[in-house]
């Protein structure tokens, strides 16, 4: 295993109010402590609810903007010491897409155009070998080379994903962060983009850094997934641990709420329990307290630490060690809430027609401010 990407400790604190005097007095804490490592030819997806801090991470990883603490390594390298000119290098290596491919698009530019741009802007293929390029990267991306001449609004919202793909191809990166690039696309068409990104992946070893807030898309492309919640990682896993077995309560709820396939399964809706938390005045203590089912006194006080077991697995719980299985659960006050008793009746599969459990988390995303 090669590592490519190293991410410590990033802090990002943007400020939402000022005094009439122009002081700080309140800062949203949209990044707060997230460590992470990215394979060489690997995907991680970064999965949360919306506002969780995944976009700004993905930010402070391109180096688009600065971090408070924290560093990030590439091939070994501090971003924050490299020089101008390593820096312009980084941004080859590294690129971005975006969900709505029709925004980052410059809607006057030919695709020609915005495909010959970046091998112009980094000096990478002479001018007149340039649309013979062009050519290759709208094949390679399964666009035939005679739309070169058409504009963006010529395509469907697929096609243009296509082409936003092609644009960060150009430069041949070996780092690509994909922020929801299939949220905008009708459900037909996601999977034939997922299946670009996979098969591109193969044929040119690319790394991503998958940011999602649909687990069942992640479910499909990530060999890693770390799960965030209010600015920080809760846990982290190799995919198919993860999906086999969540363990931190908010992964769990997260899982739950992926739409079953087959209609005859029947969900419940479990609605978390506890007030709405703001980025703006998060919680002390583990910042998912004031909606875990599992809560307990230590929780409401200190931050657990996100703790590996040995086998690539971590965790951020006061209570991972006894929450071994949904079934074995122990309850925190002497009972169980109708709640907990729902999760997990879920989770051991033990309740008559539970099927699977849909927690709502939709009602409780953090405000910004
Ligand atoms: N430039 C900014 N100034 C102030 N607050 C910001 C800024 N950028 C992000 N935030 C806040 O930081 C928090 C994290 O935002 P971020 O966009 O990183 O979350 P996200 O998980 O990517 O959400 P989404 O999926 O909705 O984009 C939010 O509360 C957001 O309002």
């Amino acid at each position: 295993m090669t590592v490519l990407l190293e991410v410590d400790g990033l802090v990002k604190h943007f400020v939402a109010a000022r005094s009439v005097f122009g002081r700080p007095t309140a800062y949203v804490k949209a990044v707060d402590g997230v460590s992470f490592t990215v394979e060489a030819g690997k995907t991680l997806a970064l999965v949360g609810e919306s506002g969780c801090g995944k976009s700004t991470v993905s930010r402070l990883v391109l180096r688009l903007i600065e971090p408070d603490a924290g560093n990030v390594r590439f091939e070994g390298r501090d971003l924050g010491a490299l020089s101008a000119n390593e820096l312009r290098a980084f941004r080859r290596d590294a690129q971005i897409i975006f969900q709505d491919p029709y925004a980052s698009l410059n809607p006057r530019m030919t695709v020609s155009q915005i495909l010959s741009e970046p091998l112009a802007l980094h000096d990478l293929v002479p001018a007149p070998r340039r649309r013979e390029r062009v050519e290759e990267l709208l094949r390679l991306v399964g666009l035939e080379p005679r739309f070169a001449s058409r504009y963006p609004h010529e395509f469907s919202g697929g096609q243009r994903q296509r082409i936003a793909i092609a644009r960060a191809l150009a430069v041949e990166p070996k780092l690509i962060i994909c922020d929801e690039p299939v949220s905008a696309l009708d459900v037909s068409i996601r999977s034939q983009i997922l299946n670009l990104l996979r098969d591109l992946q193969d044929r040119l070893g690319l790394a991503y850094i998958f940011v999602s807030h649909d687990l069942a898309v992640v479910k499909h492309i990530a060999d890693r997934v770390a799960v965030m919640n209010l600015g920080g990682i809760v846990e982290t896993a190799d995919a198919e641990a993860l999906f086999a077995a969540p363990r931190h309560p908010y992964s769990r709820a997260l899982l739950s709420a992926i739409p079953v396939p087959k209609p005859q399964a029947r969900r419940g809706r479990i609605v978390l329990e506890g007030e709405m938390p703001s980025a703006l005045n998060p919680p002390s203590g583990c910042r998912f307290h004031t909606r875990c089912p599992y809560v307990i006194e230590r929780c409401r006080t200190e931050i657990p630490p996100l703790l590996a077991d040995g086998t690539g697995h971590a965790t951020a719980c006061h209570r991972t060690a006894e929450l071994p299985s949904p079934g074995a659960i122990v309850p925190a006050d002497g009972g169980f809430s109708p709640v907990l008793e729902k999760l997990v009746a879920a989770f051991s599969g033990g309740t008559e027609g539970a099927g699977r459990v849909g927690v709502d988390v939709s009602g409780t995303r953090p405000s910004a401010v």
